[in-house]
């Protein structure tokens, strides 16, 4: 029997951007890309992103968190999701701590420090942004990530061209557009998310500035497509607007799922995110989801 058998798990979601949670800690086991696919392929169970709880690696953190996309790939960092796990861990009845108001997660892209505001709202210290070419990573050396060469469309009118690139642990390229719902996003997402300029492919973020604190963004995923929300995205798309000159170093970034409050902090140069998190419901995983993984 699969390991994941029958494990209990936790459908959330951060804006609207599906979220499962699933808590391994005191196990060895490490989710294969497979046994992901796997889980997102059933509607109770389907998700953007997969957080796996695991036990603490480096000392003072609460857990290790581990992210997986809908294909079943591994990424960085996921915003929305690790506001739905620091709820899993203040307010679940079985994984939850009541009382915390403070956590410290740890992910592959480094500490997360996160705050908890009331029962379903956070802030999450998602960290400094990753701007260097190599650190995106893009596959040749940009002296200025903020425009660089890329574009879509006919070679004389471009659909899309010249994105700002941010990494927040994962590789966002962010365009900005007069408005973004006018994208045939479906049809473009894929052709930038797995262009060769991305050597780990990237998100591709369509952000409108509204004003100086408040844009408008939707977002492709690397691994899981057009999701009514990106955490990681929303950061990205307020560090490239601040690196143009487009916005204060704080806005509000309207998602199609709503709202996040996002800060690229002066004294320290980490990003803010603040929003919520919610649960839908949750369910023990199915044997028969595994039958056919290896
Ligand atoms: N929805 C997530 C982003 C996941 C990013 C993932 N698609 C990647 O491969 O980097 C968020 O709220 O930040």
């Amino acid at each position: 029997m699969n390991a994941l058998a029958n494990r209990r798990f936790l459908k959330m979601n951060g804006l609207g951007n599906e979220i499962t949670v699933l808590d391994l800690r005191g196990t060895k086991h490490i989710v294969s890309e497979a046994e992901a696919r796997a889980i997102a392929s059933r509607e109770r169970t389907r998700f953007d992103q997969l957080m796996v709880l695991h036990d603490a690696k480096a000392a003072g953190t609460d857990a290790y968190v581990r992210i997986y996309n809908t294909d079943g790939s591994e990424a960085g960092a996921c915003g929305n999701g690790t506001r739905c796990v620091a709820w899993a861990m203040t307010a679940d009845p079985e994984m939850g701590q009541a009382g915390r108001d403070g956590l410290l997660l740890q992910t592959k892209a480094g500490l997360l420090p996160v705050a908890r505001l009331s029962e379903a709202v956070f802030t999450v210290d998602m960290g400094a942004p990753r701007l260097a070419w190599d650190e995106i990573p893009l596959a040749e050396p940009f002296e200025d990530t903020s425009r660089f060469e890329l574009q879509i469309g006919p070679i004389d009118d471009p659909i899309l061209h010249t994105p700002c690139a941010v990494s927040m642990g994962n590789p966002h390229a962010v365009f900005f557009v007069d408005d973004p719902y006018r994208f045939n996003l479906e049809q473009i997402g894929p052709l930038l998310e797995n262009h060769p300029i991305f050597p780990d492919r990237a998100n591709i973020g369509l952000a409108a500035v509204k004003a100086p604190d408040h844009i408008v963004l939707r977002v492709w995923e690397r691994g899981a497509g057009i999701t009514r929300a990106c955490g990681s995205g929303a950061c990205a798309a307020l560090v490239a607007a601040v690196r143009r000159e487009l916005t204060a170093r704080k806005a509000t970034v309207s998602l199609p799922g709503g709202d996040l409050v996002i800060e690229w902090r002066e004294s320290d140069g980490h990003v803010l995110m603040t929003g919520p998190a919610a649960l839908d419901w949750e369910g023990v995983l199915e044997p028969g989801l595994f039958a056919a993984v290896a």
